[in-house]
């Protein structure tokens, strides 16, 4: 007998998990914390580094990620500042837990890296690899000359897979694949991606199931909804939806409101008849990963397989498509995230979902105006969902 949720799940990022390092919660071993290998330094940070004024790279409900220059080397970074306590718990070994991850996966270049830690008594800062390129979102939503070819989108996708692939050979599961998190190296010409923030990830446990209802309305799989088991596969249904995103610029399952993306998402609601999606290949790649069976959908490694892919490895080079790239003429400074915000507050993310939908519902890419010309003040963009009703409400409601 499965036993029932938590009645109230709290953020993702509260310390609902933090607590949850108990026999009650099946999420407790995918904690990771024993392969910590960056050293905690407790130097002062400000006195290693120079913050660089401007605008914030990005920022989470408890982080900040601002740029920072190594005194001693003048090399370029990107600052995450964690706050420890979180709604008045200590949330120190959620903290832990994504050094521990990004120590595991410090091989991979497909990976942002991890270069130092610091700690004072109320903050943690994850000194990572400074990505240039931004967000890969900011292209996905940008006008149609501006937005990502085919080509390109088959590009960043293999490279996306490549570290997928590698988190799910050493059995972690990311649970936040998203185009927020999902950054370039440069934007012109278009670089090599890297994976970041690995909050929400979890390591997966032989003999152990892992349910948890957590992650981003759009891109969550109908087992997160379900609180049915997850697996790597639960990744797999992000790639879908990121796919999907980056070939149309639109969003496959967002609805008008919470309940009617979580409806679209457990009846597989998708429309593929939009002018992007000409192509059978890709129809074909998306439709084997958005899938309600997770044991159905494909893994990363077919994916890499998938002939859509295996099209342009025959048909192009990558250079070919770097060149391509820098002749459109769409080389632009990096975007900022857009929940960017000068302030050093925590970032008002009360109604999460409310603000998601406002961000990216449009019928297709032309028709998106500039998302800050339209919400000058969203601080907040994209945020992981929490079940602010009790499950019983929404399985009522949705299914
Ligand atoms: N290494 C980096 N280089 C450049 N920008 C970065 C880097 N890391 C993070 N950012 C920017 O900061 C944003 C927030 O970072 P991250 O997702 O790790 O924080 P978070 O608090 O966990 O956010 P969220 O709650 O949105 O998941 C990213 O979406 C990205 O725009």
């Amino acid at each position: 007998m499965i036993p029932p949720p938590s009645p109230r799940v709290t953020d993702t990022r509260s310390c609902t998990r933090c607590r949850g390092q108990t026999e009650t919660n099946p999420g407790a071993t995918a904690i990771l914390l024993d392969n910590i290998k960056t050293p905690i330094r407790t130097e002062s940070f400000k006195e290693l580094y120079n913050v660089i004024p401007g605008k914030e790279l990005g920022r989470g409900k408890f982080a900040i990620v601002k740029r920072c220059m190594e005194k001693s080397t003048g090399t370029e970074y990107a600052a995450k500042f964690l706050k420890k306590r979180r709604k008045g718990q200590d949330c120190r070994v959620e903290v832990l837990h994504e050094i521990a991850v990004l120590d595991l996966t410090n091989t991979s270049h497909r990976i942002i890296n991890l270069h130092q830690v610091y700690e004072t008594l109320t903050e943690m800062v994850l000194v990572l690899e400074y990505a240039a390129g931004g967000e890969v979102f900011n292209q996905c939503v940008a006008e149609r000359d501006e937005a990502f070819s085919q080509e390109e989108v088959k590009w960043l996708m293999r490279q996306i897979l490549e570290g997928v692939a590698f988190l799910h050979r050493n059995n972690i599961v990311h649970l936040d694949l998203k185009p927020q998190n999902i950054l370039l190296t440069s934007a012109c010409p278009l670089g090599d991606i890297k994976i970041v923030d690995f909050g929400l990830s979890r390591r997966l446990c032989q003999n152990q199931e892992l349910r948890e209802i957590m992650g981003t309305p759009e891109y969550v799989a109908p087992e997160i909804l379900n609180y049915e088991p997850i697996s790597t596969a639960t990744d797999m249904w992000s790639i879908g939806v990121l796919a999907y995103m980056m070939l149309t610029g639109t969003s496959p399952f967002l609805g008008e409101d919470k309940q009617e993306t979580f409806l679209n998402i457990s009846q597989i609601n998708i429309d593929y008849t939009g002018n992007e999606l000409q192509d059978l290949s890709a129809i074909h790649f998306i439709q084997s990963l958005l899938i309600k069976e997770p044991k159905s959908r494909a893994t990363a490694e077919e994916c890499l397989r998938h002939h859509w892919l295996q099209e342009q490895a025959q048909k192009k080079t990558e250079e070919n498509i770097t060149s391509e790239i820098c002749q459109r003429e769409h080389a632009k400074p990096a975007q900022p995230s857009l929940s960017s915000s000068s302030s050093e507050e925590e970032g008002p993310v009360v109604e999460e979902l409310m603000v998601v939908s406002a961000y990216t519902t449009g019928p297709c890419r032309p028709t998106v105006p500039n998302p800050e010309t339209l919400f000058p003040d969203a601080k907040a963009i994209s945020k992981r969902f929490t079940f602010e009703e009790p499950r019983c409400s929404l399985q009522k409601t949705i299914f």
